[in-house]
C-alpha cells in the first residue's frame, strides 16, 4: 500500500547548518496497517510523514502508493491519497467558514474542480450524521462559524474531515499533543472510531508512549533518521512503557522528546 524505500532528506547541505533528518529510511505498510512513530528530539518523525504527503521532496529514493511511483508528486497532486491532521487544531480547518462549508471543502479535496456537491439539503443530513458520530453536538451547529469551536473539537472535525475522502494513507502529526488530557483521550477515542471504521492505513506520529503502544497494530521507535526498533501486533501485545524506555536507554545519544512524559 505505502511503500518508503531507502529515503534520504538533508535540510541545508554543505553549511554547518547542516541536518540529516532522513537517512535511508524504508517502511512497508499494508493496507489497513495502524504504525504509530515515536522517537527522541529531531528524530525525522515529521519530516517522514512530510514525504509521505509531499510537503518534502526527498533528495534521494522512493515513495510508492498503491505501486505508483510519488516521490516526486507535490502534495497538492497528492491530495487525493493523503488526509493528514497536524499538532496544531487551527492547523486544518478554516475559522472564519461555517462547519457544513469546511466538510464542504473537504468533500471537494482531491476532486476535480467542480466535481464537488452543493450545499443541499441532503448534503446537509449526510453532514449532521457524520458529525454526530462525534458525540460533541455538532451536528447541531452546521452553521457555526469553526473560530468559534474549542481545540479538542476542531481537531475532531479535523479528524472527520481528513477521513472524509477515504484516503489511501491517513497521516496524524502529534493531533492529540496541544489538547488538555481530556480532549486529547477524546480525540484519541474518535481516532480509533475514523480509523477503524473507515478501514484507513495510518501513519500516527505520538510523544505519548502509552498512546503508541495502545493504539494501532505497529510500532516504530526512529532516531537520527533510521527506524531502530519496531514492534509488530504480536509484540505490542505484551509491550509496556519501560520497556520502550529500556530501548531509548540503549541508544547511544539518544535523548526522549521533552514532551514523552507529559502524557
Ligand atoms: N524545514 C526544515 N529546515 C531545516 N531543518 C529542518 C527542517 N525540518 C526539520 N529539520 C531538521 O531535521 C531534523 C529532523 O526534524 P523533524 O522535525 O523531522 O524531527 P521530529 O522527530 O519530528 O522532532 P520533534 O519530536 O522534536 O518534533 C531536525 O534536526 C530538524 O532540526
Amino acid at each position: 500500500m505505502l511503500t518508503v524505500t531507502d529515503v534520504s532528506k538533508t535540510f541545508f547541505p554543505g553549511t554547518v547548518n547542516e541536518r540529516r533528518a532522513l537517512h535511508g529510511l524504508s517502511l512497508t505498510m499494508a493496507e489497513g496497517d495502524f504504525v504509530t512513530v515515536i522517537g527522541s528530539n529531531g528524530a525525522g518523525k515529521s519530516t517522514l510523514l512530510n514525504v509521505v504527503s509531499g510537503r518534502l521532496i526527498p533528495d534521494a529514493g522512493r515513495i510508492d502508493i498503491d505501486g505508483r511511483n510519488v516521490s516526486r508528486l507535490r502534495d497538492h497532486k497528492r491530495a487525493k491519497y493523503v488526509g493528514r491532521v497536524f499538532q496544531d487544531p487551527l492547523a486544518g480547518t478554516a475559522p472564519t467558514l461555517t462547519i457544513e462549508e469546511n466538510l464542504s471543502l473537504a468533500v471537494l479535496r482531491g476532486r476535480r474542480r467542480g466535481l464537488g456537491p452543493s450545499l443541499n439539503k441532503k448534503r446537509r443530513a449526510q453532514f449532521a450524521d457524520q458529525l454526530a458520530m462525534l458525540e460533541l453536538g455538532l451536528e447541531d451547529r452546521l452553521t457555526a462559524k469553526v473560530g468559534l469551536l474549542s481545540g479538542g473539537q476542531r481537531q475532531a472535525l479535523s479528524l472527520l474531515m481528513a477521513g472524509f475522502t477515504q484516503p489511501r494513507i491517513m497521516l496524524l502529526d502529534e493531533h492529540t499533543a496541544a489538547l488538555d488530557p481530556q480532549r486529547a483521550e477524546l480525540v484519541t477515542t474518535i481516532t480509533e472510531r475514523i480509523v477503524r471504521e473507515g478501514g484507513l492505513t495510518t501513519l500516527m506520529v505520538t510523544h505519548n508512549m502509552e498512546q503508541a503502544i495502545r493504539l494501532g497494530n505497529r510500532l516504530i521507535m526512529m532516531h537520527e533518521g533510521r527506524i531502530v526498533y519496531e514492534a509488530d501486533d504480536q509484540k505490542k501485545a505484551s509491550l509496556t512503557v519501560q520497556d520502550l524506555l529500556k530501548e531509548f536507554a540503549n541508544i547511544k545519544g539518544a535523548t526522549l522528546s521533552d514532551k514523552a512524559f507529559l502524557g
